[in-house]
């Protein structure tokens, strides 16, 4: 089911500075690079570029580590839904969540540094930052400090050997290795988190390793099930809902959600009674390219059902079942189905942003029907469909900020404007975060409702609610996580996908991505929703807008919207436009592709415009 990790304790006593130059100059920084960048998501270029990177990162983890007084760390080796070719790294700070920002920028400074001279002076001096007193390197006689940093990789063919250079470097150091070998990108995170037990909130059980985490997750998911017995409500599948169809995209997600699998069919086998779904899981590493067609990032970015690779047999005729797609390192999901007519429809994390924030309401609500005590709100970013910010504001009636792209700035939002935080990026990136004062919240309504009948209903919220922190990956967001929190949520409802796509309606949108020669001539302001510079570009788009808004007559309904940015992840600029028609959006998808490629250096033939054929 899972295995256990490999441990590695490094050197015992300090490394020389010839043998820390010697381990850096063998794997030179490469010409074709003139500056490595931490994107939106790391480290992420075409794998023969890598190696220089990863042998600084494993060192710079090693520092990291020191610098936090030992608390344990992660490096996550991965390039997400990228296609195969390429790799990349993203670290994981003790707490499980992003890298710090300071720190970020001292890794960007380590990966560039044109010699091994220079990168040894760079690392003395983080070493010297990081401890406070005498540097790791040049080999100082003084004791090591304590520093452990967790590895994990995705199923990608060049993962392995590039995970060896950061965990040589890494011990080379003196850190102790955690070697997790293929892990989701989340599960990574939710180890470090984990290990580092006293920034744990208490409500949630530590535990440190891969069965801990299925543990954990399918004991609170199922529990939650368990709940749908008692308010009279949902806790109802439908004929359509019993069976749960994965797209993995041909990555880790598969192999992961597979365990899922046979813990449920186990459980169903034995009897359980409160509605466990058959998970089928399709779209296994090797059955296919990875993310090639398949995978959360085409479905949603394509609008369209992904492709199956896997034989005929395994998919049990439930194709046009419920289905939900993962990307490569399975920290999205998306959902999907087919309806009667055939038309496809997606259910993106606009839409679980949604579901999942009016539930939480709606249980606070059973124990505190004012609303007052906990601040909830969703962190969404430009690429959010219009309809989904409005229902947000209007009918769910939360808060809602806009963030940058990324799950840096989302998560980091959410922690800070809100108790409940629930961000998700209309990929499907997301978690819901809970502070302080939730915590405290249940406490108090644990101590109130004390005595009182089981079921009533303040008692069943809070039950409900008590589970979400061990169910929702608190560190990043989570495709395995929040699937069975989605699902969770559904069954308890007596939903079927087709109740919650009715929510609202999606405004037609259209993304596509331009080749130029120097993306970064593209500058944005704070949200992304403008472009700053070349001035002329905004200038032009704005006129596009006004434009759409006069030919669809859009007076009282949300404007159609469109902007470009420099992708942090891939070398392109994005382009998003909505309106209230798909031909709406096409048109002013096109005209932004077109003045970015002449004003702003596209590379190769003109992009060519969409051509709607679809209402
Ligand atoms: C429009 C879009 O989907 N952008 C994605 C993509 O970033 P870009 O900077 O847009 O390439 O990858 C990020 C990492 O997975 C993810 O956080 C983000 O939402
Ligand atoms: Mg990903």
């Amino acid at each position: 089911m899972s295995s256990a990790p490999k441990i590695h304790r490094g050197n015992s006593v300090p490394i020389s500075n010839d043998q820390l130059a010697a381990l850096i100059d063998a794997h030179p920084k490469p010409s074709a690079i003139s500056n490595y960048s931490y994107g939106t998501a790391g480290f992420r270029y075409e794998a023969s570029l890598l190696p220089c990177v990863f042998v600084r990162m494993g060192i710079f983890a090693a520092l990291r580590s020191a610098s936090l007084g030992g608390e344990e760390v992660g490096v996550m080796i991965t390039a997400s839904h990228n296609p195969e070719p390429d790799n990349g790294m993203k670290i994981a700070d003790s707490n499980g969540g992003m890298l710090d920002a300071a720190w970020e920028k001292h890794a960007v400074s380590l990966a560039n540094a044109p010699t091994p001279k220079q990168a040894l002076v760079l690392i003395d001096t983080l070493s010297k930052y990081a401890l406070g007193r005498h540097p790791l390197a040049q080999g100082n006689p003084a004791k090591l400090p304590k520093m452990v940093v967790h590895v994990g990789r995705d199923t990608r063919s060049h993962s392995p050997p590039l995970a060896n250079l950061v965990i040589r470097a890494a011990l080379a150091m003196g850190a102790t290795v955690i070697d997790h070998g293929e892990v989701s990108t989340p599960m990574l995170h939710h180890f470090v988190m984990h290990a580092n037990g006293h920034l744990l909130p208490s409500i949630i059980p530590q535990r440190c390793n891969e069965s801990g985490y299925y543990e954990i997750m399918a004991l609170s998911y199922a529990a939650l099930l368990r709940t749908g017995k008692l308010d009279g409500v949902g806790g109802k599948r439908l004929a359509h809902t019993k069976e749960l169809v994965i797209d993995g995209a041909c990555g880790i997600g598969a192999l992961k959600i597979d365990t899922f699998r046979k813990i449920f069919d186990k459980l169903n086998a034995e009897g359980c009674t409160y509605g466990l779904p058959v998970l089928c899981t399709m779209n296994f590493p090797g059955e296919g390219p990875l993310n090639e067609n398949c995978g959360a990032e085409y479905v949603q970015k394509q609008q369209l059902p992904p492709k199956l690779y896997s034989p005929e047999p395994k998919m049990l005729g439930l194709s046009k079942g419920y289905m939900t797609s993962f990307d490569g390192d399975a920290d999205r999901v998306v959902f999907h189905f087919e309806d009667t007519q055939g038309k496809f429809h997606l259910l993106d994390g606009d839409k679980i942003a949604v579901l999942v924030s009016s539930f939480i309401q709606e249980e606070l609500r059973c124990i505190d029907p004012n609303g007052q005590a906990v601040k909830c709100g969703v962190v969404q970013t430009a690429y959010a469909n219009g309809s989904s910010t409005l229902y947000l504001k209007n009918v769910v009636k939360t808060n809602v900020v806009i963030a940058k792209t990324g799950v840096k700035f989302v998560h980091a939002a959410a922690h800070h404007h809100f108790d409940v935080g629930v961000y998700f990026e209309a990929n499907g990136h997301g978690t819901v975060l809970f502070g302080p004062k939730f915590y405290d919240f249940i406490a108090a309504a644990d101590a109130r409702l004390r005595g009182t009948p089981r079921n009533n209903r303040a008692n069943i919220a809070l039950r409900r609610l008590r589970l979400l922190p061990a169910l929702v990956n608190q560190s990043v967001g989570d495709a395995m996580s929040d699937m069975l929190l989605v699902d969770a949520i559904l069954f308890l409802r007596g939903w079927d996908l087709n109740t919650w796509a009715q929510l609202y309606s999606d405004m037609p949108t259209r993304q596509a991505k331009v080749k130029v020669a120097d993306r970064t001539v593209i500058t944005t302001n704070d949200n992304e929703t403008a472009a700053v510079s070349p001035v002329a570009l905004q200038k032009a788009l704005q006129s596009a807008m006004d434009a759409m808004a006069v030919e669809e007559n859009s007076v009282d309904g949300p404007k159609p919207r469109c902007f470009v940015r420099p992708s942090g992840t891939e070398d392109a600029v994005r382009v998003y436009a909505e309106a209230n028609t798909q031909s709406g959006a096409d048109s002013l998808a096109s005209e932004a592709m077109m003045l970015i490629y002449k004003l702003c250096g596209g590379v190769g033939s003109p992009p060519q415009p969409f051509i709607s054929n679809r209402l």
